[in-house]
């Protein structure tokens, strides 16, 4: 159970507290913040609203906590985030139900979700010994006009303190990403929690706690966005902000100062088929890619352009697969749950009713309670319709029939998203080709878009963010390079004759 066992500590009351200086705090403000259950409605937790007072404190004992840190050994960082790690999946079962709760995702999903964090902690406490374990060595002779007198040794340093802002629907695997490449790298790391998906993290972060790392290397603040966001975002302190969300980014990153920034935000995933697609393949990964957690993710399948002469086949297979899919509580592994706010629920009503007055097909009818939405395709839509640009966000999805591959990639292209893309097709030189044409961060030929494995490059092009995510990216994001020259008064060339006498 949530806030019972080893996480009673991090609850005051009915009120979770925020993570500060090793210990875990109730906040001065007096004022909490409600997380509304997505499929309840009703109030499931409360966070402390923590104060600006509090953010500086957080972001001084972050600063001091970093410098020993730095310090401490690259095995010692790797052993506490194993450890770390360890705690976090032998406790996945508290830590999942506040997702179920929070942000109504599937309880197995859940289980996934914290699973796989734990995996990514691991896989990155072993990659950053490896590649912060060794650097380079440049001789000056290789540049025209040089000659062997300088010996250059570059190494990665830490970065100090980074800020690390995850979004609502993957609050611990988007938190642990910047986490763990942060505190392996000898950074120090403030986590500011989506508001839904506050208690995941808080939980989460107890198993940091528990592992032993030092005081004040990780704190976690809670409280509106709108309230301490820019506060935090702005801080002088900060020296690189990793944050995953929507257009909120685009504004953090026109606002905060000269600091190293990764910015995973939007997609309008494009999935495209050729007339000579395995259309059964392209059906299973449409629902897979569309619909998993309602449709909810940044790499969702958000828009078909299929060919017009297997289009009429393909809907057909869709549509077959989308009666299928259960509808209803995330305790009860539905395929569909409660989209996360309702607010949320009437932008994804707001696209389907523009859709409607502007003649597209439904190949289901709409129905809403509450927040949750019945799946729905929508066939023969056309580019001056909203939800052929927009992200819903939901479990919507688009198709617009093209008459010509090239039609197709434009459609992507003219998108001020670019994360993401997928190609079906039997003919691999030419999904090739489209690989390229395709102006997105990752193309997915024969599967349907998706972040991990979490080792892999993952980015997005134009409004879709800044930087590169995957363990080794953002490891080396959250690092400097610093260098050391070393320079002689003649000539080294080893194994070179005559040492001797130019000693
Ligand atoms: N590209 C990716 O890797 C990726 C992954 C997952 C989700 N997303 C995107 O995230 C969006 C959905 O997530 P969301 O609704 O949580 O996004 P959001 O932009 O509303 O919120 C993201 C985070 O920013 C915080 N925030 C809000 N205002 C802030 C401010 N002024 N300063 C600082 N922080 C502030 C929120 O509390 C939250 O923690 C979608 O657009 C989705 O595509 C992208």
């Amino acid at each position: 159970m949530a806030g019972t066992g080893i996480f009673t500590e991090i609850l005051d009351g009915e009120v979770y507290k925020f993570y500060a200086d090793g210990e875990w705090r109730t906040s001065s403000s007096g004022k909490s913040v409600a997380i509304v259950n997505p499929a309840t409605r009703k109030t499931q937790y409360k966070v402390q609203a923590c104060t600006q007072e509090e953010v500086n404190k957080v972001m001084e004992m972050a600063k001091s906590a970093q410098k020993s840190w730095a310090k401490t050994p690259l095995w010692k960082r790797a052993e506490l985030l194993h450890k770390a790690a360890a705690i976090l999946k032998d406790n996945k079962a508290p830590i999942a139900e506040s997702l179920v709760k929070e942000i109504a995702k599937p309880a197995k999903d859940s289980v996934t979700e914290v699973v796989r964090s734990g995996d990514l902690i691991s896989y990155c406490a072993e990659e950053g010994v490896r590649i912060l374990g060794e650097g380079k060595f440049l001789l000056s002779d290789s540049f025209p006009g040089n000659e062997r007198t300088k010996y250059c040794l570059t190494s990665k340093i830490p970065l100090g303190v980074v800020l690390a802002i995850p979004p609502f629907n993957y609050p611990v695997n988007l938190a642990v990403s910047k986490i763990a490449p942060a505190l392996i790298a000898g950074n120090s790391l403030v986590l500011k929690p989506p508001t839904q998906g506050a208690v995941s993290c808080l939980h989460m972060v107890h198993c940091f706690h528990l592992a032993g790392f030092p005081k004040g290397l990780i704190s976690c603040i809670t409280g509106k966005g709108s309230e301490i966001g820019d506060f935090l975002t702005m801080h002088p302190a900060v020296n690189c902000i990793s944050f995953t969300g929507g257009d909120t980014g685009i504004s953090i990153s026109k606002k905060a100062g000269m600091i190293p920034l990764q910015m995973e935000l939007g997609g309008k995933d494009a999935c495209i088929v050729l007339e000579d697609a395995d259309l059964d393949l392209v059906a299973s990964n449409i629902i897979k890619g569309g619909f998993s957690y309602s449709g909810q993710r940044c790499t969702a399948v958000k828009v078909v352009l299929v060919m017009e002469s297997v289009a009429d086949e393909l809907v057909e297979k869709v549509k077959a697969k989308v009666a299928k899919l259960t509808v209803g509580p995330p305790e009860e592994n539905c395929d569909i749950t409660a989209v996360v706010s309702e607010s949320s629920a009437n932008f994804i009503e707001g696209l389907v009713m523009d859709a409607k007055e502007k003649g597209a097909t439904f190949c289901q009818e709409y129905k809403r309670e509450g927040n949750l939405i019945w799946p729905l395709l929508l066939d023969n839509v056309r580019p001056d319709m909203r939800i052929a640009w927009e992200e819903p966000f939901g479990p919507v999805l688009p198709v617009l029939r093209i008459s010509s591959v090239e039609e197709g990639i434009n459609h992507c292209n003219a998108s001020n998203f670019g994360l993401q893309g997928c190609v079906f097709t039997k003919d691999i030189n030419k999904a090739m080709l489209i690989s390229d044409a395709m102006e997105t961060g990752t193309v997915q030929i024969n599967s349907a878009p998706a972040r991990g494995p979490d080792h892999f490059p993952f980015q997005g092009l134009k409004d879709s963010g800044i930087g590169s995510q995957g363990v080794t990216n953002s490891i080396n994001l959250m690092t400097k390079v610093k260098t050391t020259v070393i320079n002689l008064p003649t000539p080294s060339y080893s194994m070179g004759d005559g040492f001797i006498s130019r000693l």
